[in-house]
């Protein structure tokens, strides 16, 4: 390998701030190790001086296993970290913590189950629920807001304030710190005792951070602080690449390094070692109609490259099936499943792909957790109906959908554990409007029993006016109706090639087992890779799908202000240079039943956009 100018450049910085603006596949990981083994070997600096920071544990693993490669084995005493790993290492030597302190998953989840069941709230998911509010959370802790004047999106002011200080209350009692305690606590300690402060700067001389677009402004704020007053800071990343806003990442941060240090030198690696030519160009086209960003072209180390396929189709369904027949034609010829991945821009999206490969016995991977859509509240309410239409007589199964729509029946009219119809009207007797309410559901449901599950779904959702019952839910909790209506169409769209509802129901007990067993399997590391565009972060395969890439997915629907829209582009971007030879973006006319536009995304990575 023959290492480039620029690269050079950068191995060989010794003192001062640097910044390192570097594309994708450009070689951080090459940079990092060798500038920390130029700087033991060429510059002698102690290596116990020299620490490296990356944002999970895997890359910092990755990191040190390169390192010690580069090293020819030889076991240095070089610190690589995570923030939160090094951050809690100050606070273990001032406090004496231990990692007992730090609370686990499981406590935490069980303190927020138990308080939120206790304040008698009204969700429908409790775990989506409880997973938004450790997300705000943490959003609060990390950005400093004022508690004060937050306005929660998963409940009520008044609501979260309250559950956010009885979690604090709960992690004092227990002497237990969060991940985003970690930075709060270490900064204030920092920032109170000079004495800690100089001796972890006389410490840690080098630092070295990877992934720096995704810094945020606590994490940010400690390192300022660690690395003066010699400002041996050397940061590499790349703005364009920046896609945990929601997370509190601020990659104006990494915009603004040269402001804060207006000494620091700056390298740029602009070679795309990755991906062919014609992939770097699409993507370059593509980030190009980002305003916030730093100006950068990316050239392609090699010459040429397989053409970008762009592919529409009529519907998702095809789109779909075509995925499947590539991924088996390329199989055949030679690829290894691990080497293709399927982006997708959210976890839901690929529920029905995963269906159909299934059918079609191609193992896959899933890098994040999708939730299973039979699993879903809606989904047991509809399949509630089904199973009283095929003669379920179970009290619970009639409770959970007699007021969806609302029938205005009440639990008391219901006093055995088994209904029977008969005995039902009798408790209305004195109520005409309410026999007849019972007589149109009894009829119902008995036009669901003869039906096939693409229809009966239907007519649950327009002729049982199941979907009255969830356009008032939304209206209430003020959500979208279209974010429900899509579990609908969903479901519906699954049902559609099963004849009966027990074909359909032993399809949803094999897909069940099946991913239970995927999940378990060690094998599954060798299937298609199926991934979000943020767990696809500093991966690469082969061969790269991008599907659905229309308007109101990529970018997702709910990104409205032009900073959402750059994030948006920016994940696009991340998703298209995982692929080294093969790239394919694919959209199809409708979803489910939708009619859909073609992603902007798929013009803007034509052609360049024109500076103004
Ligand atoms: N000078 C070079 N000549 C040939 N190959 C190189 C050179 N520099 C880096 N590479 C190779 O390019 C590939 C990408 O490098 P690396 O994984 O470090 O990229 P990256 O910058 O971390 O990418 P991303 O930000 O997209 O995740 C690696 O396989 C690496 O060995």
């Amino acid at each position: 390998m023959k290492i480039d100018t620029s690269q050079i450049n950068a191995i060989r910085h010794k003192d001062g701030p640097e910044l390192v603006l570097a594309g994708p596949g450009s070689g951080k990981t090459l940079v990092i190790t060798r500038r920390v083994q130029h700087l033991i070997d060429q510059y002698h600096i102690p290596p116990s001086a020299i620490l490296v920071i990356t944002f999970t544990k895997a890359a910092a693993t990755e990191m040190r296993q390169r390192f010690e490669k580069l090293m020819g084995g030889r076991r240095v005493p070089v610190s690589f970290g995570t923030f939160h790993a090094v951050y809690f290492m100050i606070l273990k030597h001032a406090y004496g913590y231990t990692a007992d302190n730090i609370v686990k998953e499981e406590q935490r989840l069980q303190f927020m189950k138990e308080y939120i069941r206790r304040l008698r709230l009204e969700y429908d998911d409790e775990n989506e629920f409880i997973s938004s509010l450790f997300s705000e959370i943490s959003l609060i802790k990390n950005t400093s807001v004022n508690l004060a004047h937050y306005y929660s999106s998963c409940c009520g002011q008044d609501v979260f304030r309250n559950i956010f200080e009885a979690y604090e209350n709960f992690l004092h009692q227990n002497r237990f710190i969060d991940f985003d305690d970690m930075l709060v606590y270490c900064k204030e300690l920092l920032v109170q005792r000079p004495d800690i402060l100089a001796a972890w700067q006389r410490k840690y001389q080098y630092i070295l951070i990877d992934e720096f677009q995704d810094i945020n402004q606590i994490q940010y704020d400690i390192i300022r602080m660690l690395a003066a007053p010699q400002d041996n800071l050397f940061i590499v990343g790349d703005d364009d690449q920046s896609i945990y806003r929601f997370r509190g990442a601020r990659p104006e941060i990494m915009l603004n390094f040269t402001k804060d240090y207006p000494d620091a030198g700056k390298v740029i690696l602009d070679t795309n070692y990755r991906s062919g030519a014609e992939i770097v160009r699409h993507a370059g086209n593509l980030i190009s109609f980002n305003q916030k960003r730093f100006e950068k072209k990316i050239a392609p180390a090699a010459k040429t490259g397989i053409p970008v396929v762009k592919q529409e189709f009529q519907t998702q369904r095809e789109q779909n099936l075509y995925v499947i027949q590539e991924i088996l034609r390329l199989h055949r010829e030679g690829m290894e499943y691990k080497d293709m991945a399927v982006l997708f821009r959210t976890n839901m999206q690929p529920r029905f792909l995963m269906e159909m490969m299934l059918d079609y016995s191609i193992s896959f991977t899933a890098k994040d957790r999708i939730p299973n859509i039979y699993d879903h509240w809606i989904t047991r309410d509809l399949f509630a109906y089904i199973d009283i239409a095929r003669g379920d007589r179970r009290r619970s199964t009639f409770l959970k959908i007699m007021n969806r729509p609302k029938r205005y029946l009440s639990r008391e009219s219901l006093p055995y554990e088994e209904v029977a119809f008969d005995v039902w009207e009798e408790y209305y007797e004195e109520q005409g409007w309410m026999v007849q309410r019972l007589e149109k559901l009894q009829m119902d449901l008995k036009v669901i029993a003869g039906m096939r599950p693409y229809s009966a779904i239907n007519y649950i959702r327009k002729g049982v006016a199941y979907e009255d019952y969830l356009r008032e839910y939304a209206e209430v909790r003020r959500i979208p109706f279209e974010d429900l209506a899509d579990v609908l169409d969903e479901l519906q769209e699954n049902a559609r090639g099963f004849e009966t509802f027990d074909s359909w129901f032993e399809h949803i007990k094999q897909l069940r087992e099946e991913l239970e067993e995927q999940a378990k399997s060690y094998k599954v590391a060798e299937g298609v890779n199926l991934s979000t565009l943020h767990s696809s972060k500093g991966l690469e395969y082969d061969t790269v799908f991008l599907v659905d890439v229309n308007e109101n997915v990529m970018p997702n629907k709910k990104a409205v202000l032009d900073a959402d829209l750059e994030e948006e582009r920016r994940m696009f971007y991340v998703g298209m240079t995982r692929a080294k030879n093969r790239l394919y973006l694919l959209w199809s006319h409708q979803i489910r039943n939708k009619d859909m536009d073609p992603s902007r995304f798929l013009i803007e990575c034509e052609s360049a956009q024109t500076k103004r």
